[in-house]
């Protein structure tokens, strides 16, 4: 199955809090069991944060009671309102409610039943689009992979990537398909350990080599001149080109520079906010201290030791190389090329105009 997958009008979710080969299944029958789900990160990964928010909103819209139109819009953003409130960080969460939220409002619905059917229609698009995209992504970044590089990557990217993909794991998937023989040094990712518990799991599937490296060992590995490449995902990325993604990731950016290697984010246009300017204005998620005083429920840290635990960190523009997108790979100036990609550049020459005053 996928990570994500809808069944007779139930989310399936495989539960990522678990060591993937338990493929325990989570099945939510409401938008609050969604929104608990991605909150606790059984489903996480923004694409797929966003593509289970949006079957959220139509679980939303098929358990309303609404018998008009103008009540069931009101119960979808009661929904939207929750289901937004789960992380902070991901805005592929924010895109995706809000996109379900424009299919509700469509003049062309008439009644409750056609908003609940176009709904259900709608996050099973979002869910297939994103695999599409993963393929697409895939594809573009495979060029800059060459046969014999080792590739490091951060967190899991995936979601999971044997069945759906993913993005940085798209890429190294997909230069591998095309015979190129490649090795994978993994961050372990702590505190959560995405990469040891999910990635290692996906490449082991996937039969791709690999190593998995404590986070720290990353420098390391980069001065002995064993990393060609760093493939990162993303969070969220500002309209200036800055990106949020997994704590740690702003560490390899910086140090990939020191060693000149180029360092590549792998993310979908979905994952690109053009309201955010830069980013600073991304809200980081400070999780539990528990997540970093305890490995799976036992304490690493004496007994009232404190901790911080911020879950992503932002790499500014200049230390990114490219941005793959499903669109191609964006070069700087980012701010120019996000804009084009996001087909914004034609209102842009309309302020032009108007600031010029004609
Ligand atoms: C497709 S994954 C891109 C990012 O979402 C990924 O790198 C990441 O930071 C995931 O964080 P997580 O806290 O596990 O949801």
């Amino acid at each position: 199955m996928r990570s994500v997958e809808w069944h007779d009008g139930v989310l399936r979710l495989i539960d990522q809090r678990r060591l993937p080969h338990e493929m325990v299944i989570l099945e939510c029958e409401t938008p609050e069991a969604v929104a608990e789900a991605i909150r606790t990160m059984a489903v996480r990964g923004a694409p797929a944060i966003g593509a289970a928010a949006a079957f959220g909103m139509a679980l939303a819209a098929l358990r309303s009671p609404a018998s008009d139109r103008a009540a069931l819009l009101r119960d979808l953003e009661a929904a939207a309102r929750l289901l937004k409130a789960s992380r902070p960080t991901a805005v592929n969460l924010f895109w995706a409610v809000d996109r379900m939220l424009r299919r509700a409002a469509d003049e062309g619905l008439e009644d409750p039943q056609a908003v609940r059917e176009a709904l259900v229609a709608e996050a099973i698009r979002i869910a297939e689009e994103d695999v599409e995209t993963n393929r697409r992504m895939g594809q573009y970044g495979a060029t800059l992979i060459r046969d014999g590089d080792t590739i490091l990557h951060h967190c899991n990217t995936g979601a999971l990537a044997t069945v759906d993909y993913g993005t940085a794991l798209g890429v190294i998937r997909t230069a591998h398909e095309q015979g190129k023989r490649i090795h994978v040094l993994v961050d372990e990712t702590r505190p959560r350990l995405q990469g040891a518990r999910l990635t290692a799991w996906e490449l082991l599937q996937l039969g791709i080599p690999f190593t998995v490296i404590a986070d720290g060992a990353a420098g390391y590995f980069m001065r002995k001149g064993k990393v060609n490449i760093v493939l990162v995902g993303a969070d969220r990325i500002a309209a200036n080109g800055d990106v949020a993604n997994k704590v740690g990731t702003y560490t390899l950016a910086v140090l990939a520079r020191e060693h000149g290697i180029p360092f590549y984010v792998v993310a979908p246009t979905s994952t690109i906010d053009p309201n955010t300017p830069n980013g600073d204005a991304i809200p980081i998620e400070e999780r539990d201290e528990r997540e970093v005083l305890e490995i799976e429920g036992v304490p690493i840290a004496p007994r009232g030791a404190r901790a911080a635990n911020p879950a992503f960190d932002v790499t500014p523009a200049r230390y990114i190389t490219g941005i793959i997108t499903e669109k191609g790979i964006l070069y700087p100036p980012f701010d120019l090329h996000i804009r084009r990609a996001l087909g914004l550049e034609q209102e842009d020459l309309r302020d032009v105009v108007a600031l010029r005053g004609l």
